[in-house]
């Protein structure tokens, strides 16, 4: 058994050693408990293509196991984690993000988020206790996919759509293509020292998906990019989940919603754990505005493409790039 140095679990924030952040960010909040939520998550929607949410339903417990399980993964030594590499397409990763030439102060594990495909991997990757770490990966997803749901739902109400399911219909099928996403960000001595202040963890970007649901240690480093051209920090905050449009949401609401871009600074200090579920629909579906929210004659942006085009275009690209642009009509 690999039994973890208390100086290497020391490194990381887990979940239940410190409050939550009191800083007043200037990000929206959603309360998913509230009657307002819905209108609240429009305007969130449509002004940052960011939001933070809290009374989401998710046991505090499924997050708290799973990163337990997350810290004694990383605190492995490399020749160890590099038996569930590459990232290939799935699989641990280490500074290379994605194929073409992207890198990132990080090490992550990229996964598919269907059950059978993470029990399976689970055996190459947390080899110490494989049964342990999949039903922890399972037992989280499967919260956070009913919380997503919640949410797209609220959303399709909020938007007027008769058809409440118009989005989260898309995830919730046998064959939809959601990922699931765990980074490590270790301290980095350049920042420390200040040699590089601002040492990237994981380069700016948008994401390609519906949505995005991440939820991160109390360890800061995520900025999100403001229409006035500004970065701005998101105080972590562990209790809180934190929701991303997707480029394939912008289409469906014809450029009412942005997809946010983002990025991450690495800490000099703390180690950030990050879990990212990204919501996508089948490959096979069709992404284009939703007919019933053109207003009249309102012209449609995009060409109807299906996930499975836009995701081998988007693959093609590096993490800065518009991946939008060969989709927009002229
Ligand atoms: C550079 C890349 C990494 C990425 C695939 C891509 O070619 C462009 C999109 C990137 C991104 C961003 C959001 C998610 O982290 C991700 C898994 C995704 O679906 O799109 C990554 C891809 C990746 O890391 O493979
Ligand atoms: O780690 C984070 O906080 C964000 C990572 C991210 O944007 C991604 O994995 O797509
Ligand atoms: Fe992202």
């Amino acid at each position: 058994m690999v039994v973890c140095s208390k100086p290497a679990l020391d490194r990381f924030s887990l979940i239940n050693d410190c409050k939550p952040s009191t800083i007043v960010s200037g990000i929206p909040v959603i309360d998913l408990s509230k009657p307002d939520a819905k209108t609240l998550i429009v305007k969130a929607c449509e002004e940052f293509g960011f939001f933070k949410v809290i009374n989401h339903g998710v046991p505090m417990d499924f997050i708290s196991k799973l990163e337990s399980q997350v810290v004694k993964f990383f605190s492995l030594p490399e020749s160890e984690k590099e038996k569930a590499g590459p990232a290939n397409p799935f699989g641990y990763g280490n500074k290379k993000i994605g194929s073409n030439g992207d890198i990132g102060w990080i090490e992550y594990i990229l996964l598919k988020s269907n059950p059978e495909f993470i029990s399976q991997k689970s055996l190459s990757i947390f080899r110490e206790n494989p049964e342990l770490f999949g039903s922890a990966v399972n037992g989280y997803i499967s919260a956070v996919k009913m919380m997503t749901s919640q949410i797209l739902e609220l959303l399709a109400d909020g938007l007027g759509i008769e058809q409440r399911n118009v989005f989260s219909k898309l995830l919730m099928k046998e064959d939809s293509d959601c990922l699931f996403r765990i980074n490590h960000y270790p301290p980095c001595p350049d920042v420390q020292t200040s040699s590089r202040p601002n040492m990237i963890g994981f380069g700016e970007h948008t994401d390609p998906q519906i949505i995005s649901v991440l939820h991160s240690n109390n360890a800061s480093g995520l900025e999100i990019y403001l229409r006035d051209g500004s970065w701005i920090p998101v105080p972590p905050d562990q209790r809180s989940f934190f929701v991303n449009v997707g480029d394939s949401l912008q289409v469906m609401t014809n450029g009412r919603f942005k997809s946010v871009k983002h990025r991450v600074l690495a800490n000099g200090a703390k180690s950030r754990i990050s879990m990212i579920y990204f919501g996508g629909p089948p490959s096979n579906a069709k992404i284009a505005p939703l007919s019933s929210l053109m207003k009249g004659g309102e012209k449609s942006l995009y060409k109807q493409f299906t996930w499975c085009e836009y995701k081998t275009a988007a693959y093609k690209t590096r993490l800065a790039d518009n991946r939008l642009q060969h989709f927009e009509k002229n």
